[in-house]
């Protein structure tokens, strides 16, 4: 925040080691170079804030927060984005949110009745601005540019692990393989959508933040022919050493600190497969190297 706008009314968000942040009112104008700012937290208790090196970020006015872009909001920095999208999910159970054009999901732990057929084909041809924030609304723009234009569209989904990057891949596929399906040529679609779980019976596993981790990223590329799906390749790349060549004690997970994420979970390397279950397949090269990996086609 600029000095000018720490005025008496205004409110902040101060750094709290429960909430991360919360809100605080200003209860006395800031003028430069003061070390202290005066605030009454939400429980009207006044807190003396020390200015060590920046201010404290303004809240938005609440009309604001919860607004289904988050360009919209006049402040946009970490507090602001985080009340936002809690909001949304909290108040109205909504995961997605804009931030222009990137789409900010938010993993739901439960299944949601909003990817059903009907959903996808009310996101059909509309606008993105049109409707509420969704993979489908995000699917659609592609499909529409790629239909209008004839040209190549990506979609790329990043996150860390467990942050549903698979589930929305999936969910866009699923769109893809709706509304562009070919009417004599079905078993094409059934074909692509059901490629995810042999891809993921050879290369997922149990982590300890992901019960079905993906051990490699998947480049999945789509081909259409008259806007309609005429078959997927998938390209396995971003082989992550750590998520395959180490390995820690059941224990060992629970009591060491600072593990990276994502590892595997197993009391000794070869007993790792059967740790897994349920038909999964731990990835463990002999080597202490990468094992290339190859591209697998589909329909
Ligand atoms: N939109 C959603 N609705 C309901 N459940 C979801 C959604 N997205 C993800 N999940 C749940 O969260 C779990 C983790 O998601 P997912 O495997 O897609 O994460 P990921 O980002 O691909 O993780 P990793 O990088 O470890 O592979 C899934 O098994 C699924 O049950």
């Amino acid at each position: 925040a600029g000095s000018a706008e720490l005025v008496t009314g205004a409110r902040v968000w101060i750094p709290d080691s429960v909430e991360v942040w919360r809100v605080a009112e200003i209860t006395r104008s800031y003028k430069e170079g003061d070390a202290i700012l005066h605030l009454r937290l939400e429980d009207g208790s006044a807190l003396a804030y020390p200015i060590e090196f920046q201010l404290p970020p303004l809240c938005n006015p609440d009309c604001l927060s919860g607004a289904d872009d988050l360009v919209a909001l006049s402040y946009l920095h970490e507090p602001a984005v985080l009340h936002s999208l809690r909001r949304r999910f909290l108040e109205a159970n909504a995961i997605y949110t804009y931030c222009g054009i990137v789409l900010v999901a938010i993993n739901p732990y439960k299944p949601l009745p909003i990817y059903e057929e009907e959903v996808i084909y009310a996101y059909s041809g509309r606008e993105m601005g049109d409707m509420d924030p969704h993979i489908f609304a995000l699917a659609e723009e592609a499909y529409k540019q790629m239909v209008r234009f004839g040209k190549n569209q990506s979609l790329i989904i990043s996150g860390e692990s467990g942050a549903g990057k698979t589930a929305s891949a999936k969910y866009a596929m699923r769109y893809f393989t709706t509304v562009g399906g070919s009417r004599c040529n079905s078993s094409v679609e059934e074909k692509v959508l059901a490629s995810s779980p042999i891809m993921e019976a050879f290369g997922n596993a149990k982590t300890t933040r992901n019960d079905n981790s993906s051990r490699f990223g998947k480049y999945i590329e789509i081909g259409f022919s008259q806007a309609r799906v005429t078959g997927a390749t998938i390209k396995t790349y971003l082989l992550e050493k750590s998520r395959v060549t180490f390995q820690v004690t059941l224990w060992g997970a629970m009591e060491q600190e600072g593990a990276p994420p994502g590892h595997l979970l197993g009391k000794q390397p070869q007993s790792c497969c059967a740790e897994l279950g349920e038909g999964k397949m731990s990835l463990v090269p002999t080597s202490g190297a990468a094992a290339p990996l190859q591209g697998s086609r589909v329909a």
